[in-house]
């Protein structure tokens, strides 16, 4: 298809976070260039039918990790494969992360992964990980966020003896954050509990996957979420929390948010639908498949994620999308703590939560856009260019087919993965027809990915969404 091409969607019902209404769409040169009713087509345009079907802002995905190197082997789905798959299931772009080694300079990862999602078929941006810190980190940072369009930073509190960052990093890298106008972000779970937790069920003979929730009850997350919520509140910096499962992180964002805290928090499809039964599989390479930090918990918890959704104190749907497979997990064969950790989820986030959100009556189809797209662009400062059908958006759209019915399997995934967590679910709700930068590249089942024809989106820092912090960091100077 011609690049030049036009796109005309006719008579859908275009959803976004504040409202709906009827509308034709017209796309041009990769951005929407108008919309309104009976609209005339210029020439050289395609019309696409949408009458029935609803016109979402393409799903942004805020936290996956394609082609990480992780606990001695590499995940499988690259940027290709991954933005790919990600394009099958109505979301047109991704906040991947940088993650340096330990003394690894900054900028140096930074173009590694930069070097690696030239191959991406959707759009992506980079959240840069502090996994040390010296005076070099403190100026890599600002020059990442001058030059380079990153506008969040992340913090893992786990993984110790790897890339956990400690309380040190976390103060100094806060700190930092806040002087560039960026986003701390954290995986919350205290490392060292972990770390003595692994040993301890090790030592009582605890050797299987079983012992992979063991190792990280929900208390761990809890003090990780409340600590790292202290400190941003301390040095007064926004936070937004990754992945949280439990009750306990959520209520750690309730308690500061409803004090007038600036807490965000994400939300995994994985978390919301799939349980902790999976462990407890007696079949090896089902039960590691499963192993993912935090791990998969038991229903209340997937009820206090919806209500958190509901509520508005969560913000944001993610899949943390990191994919091993049984060749890989089998590092664990012996050891539940040398299991590579991660699972997939890029393809089934929208069509899951659409699912389970929306028709289960939990979530109007605006709070849907709210959050598969247009809060990460609020939070993450790319609001309205992405996360909206707007005149000057973007031209990444969901045609969304709310008739589709999928069952999810591994055996008809795009994704590289050999397992799939939401294995045999039936959703109702699919995309029809995608476009990624103004061109189809998803229709009636057929993908049409390009390599490289992603593009890297660059964020301003001082999201307007902490403008009372940015402020007042600026005053106290
Ligand atoms: N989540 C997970 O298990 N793997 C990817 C790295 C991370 O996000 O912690
Ligand atoms: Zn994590
Ligand atoms: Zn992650």
């Amino acid at each position: 298809m011609s690049k030049l091409l036009n796109l005309l969607i006719r008579g859908a019902t275009v959803v976004n976070a504040d409202r709906e209404f009827r509308a034709d769409v017209l796309c041009a040169g990769g951005k929407i260039v108008e919309i309104g009713e009976n609209l005339e087509a210029p020439t050289n345009t395609r019309e696409l039918d949408a009458s029935g079907a609803y016109l979402l802002p393409g799903g942004i995905d805020p936290h996956t990790h394609m082609q990480l190197p992780f606990m001695g082997t590499v995940a499988v789905d690259g940027f290709y494969e991954g933005t790919a798959a990600g394009l099958a299931g109505g979301t047109t772009s991704i906040i991947d992360f940088v993650i340096p080694a330990p003394q690894e300079p900054l900028l140096e990862a930074y173009h590694k992964w930069c070097g690696w999602a030239q191959e991406s078929a959707g759009n992506y941006s980079f959240h840069v990980a502090v996994t040390w810190w010296d005076e070099t980190v403190h100026r890599d940072m600002g020059i990442l966020v001058k030059e380079h369009g990153i506008n969040s930073f992340k913090h893992f509190m786990a993984y110790k003896n790897a890339i956990m960052a400690d309380d040190e990093i976390l103060v100094n890298s806060f700190r930092r954050a806040l002087e560039l106008g960026a986003m701390p972000t954290v995986h919350a779970e205290n490392g060292e509990l972990v770390y003595q937790l692994q040993q301890e069920l090790l030592a009582k003979g605890i050797t299987g996957p079983a012992g992979h929730p063991l190792s990280r009850p929900p208390a761990v997350e809890g003090e990780a979420a409340n600590r790292a919520i202290a400190i941003a509140q301390v040095i007064g910096v926004p936070i937004y929390i990754v992945h949280v499962s439990c009750i306990d992180a959520l209520n750690a964002i309730i308690r500061a948010r409803t004090a007038g805290q600036r807490v965000y928090g994400e939300a995994l499809a994985g978390h919301l639908v799939t349980d902790d039964r999976g462990y407890q599989d007696p079949d090896f390479a089902r039960a590691a498949a499963y192993v993912m930090s935090p791990p998969f918990r038991e229903k209340k918890h997937q009820d206090a994620l919806w209500q958190g959704l509901q509520s508005g104190h969560l913000h944001t749907t993610a899949t943390d999308h990191c994919v091993f497979c049984a060749g890989q997990k089998a590092a664990g064969k012996d050891d539940f703590s040398k299991i590579p950790n991660g699972c997939g989820g890029v393809e089934e986030r929208m069509a899951v939560v659409w699912d389970a959100g929306v028709n289960s009556g939990k979530l109007t189809r605006s709070e849907f856009v709210r959050i598969t797209s247009a809060n990460c662009a609020q939070i993450f400062n790319i609001y309205p260019r992405k996360g909206a059908v707007a005149v000057g958006s973007d031209a990444d759209l969901v045609i969304w087919d709310p008739h589709k019915s999928k069952t999810l399997s591994a055996k008809t995934q795009f994704s590289k993965g050999d397992f799939n967590v939401f294995e045999g679910r039936t959703v109702r709700g699919f995309p029809a027809t995608v476009l990624c930068n103004g061109k189809v590249v998803f229709e009636d089942g057929q993908l049409m990915a390009e390599r490289g024809a992603g593009r890297y989106i660059e964020r301003a820092p001082f999201t307007p969404l902490a403008a009372p912090l940015w402020q007042a960091a600026a005053e106290a100077l």
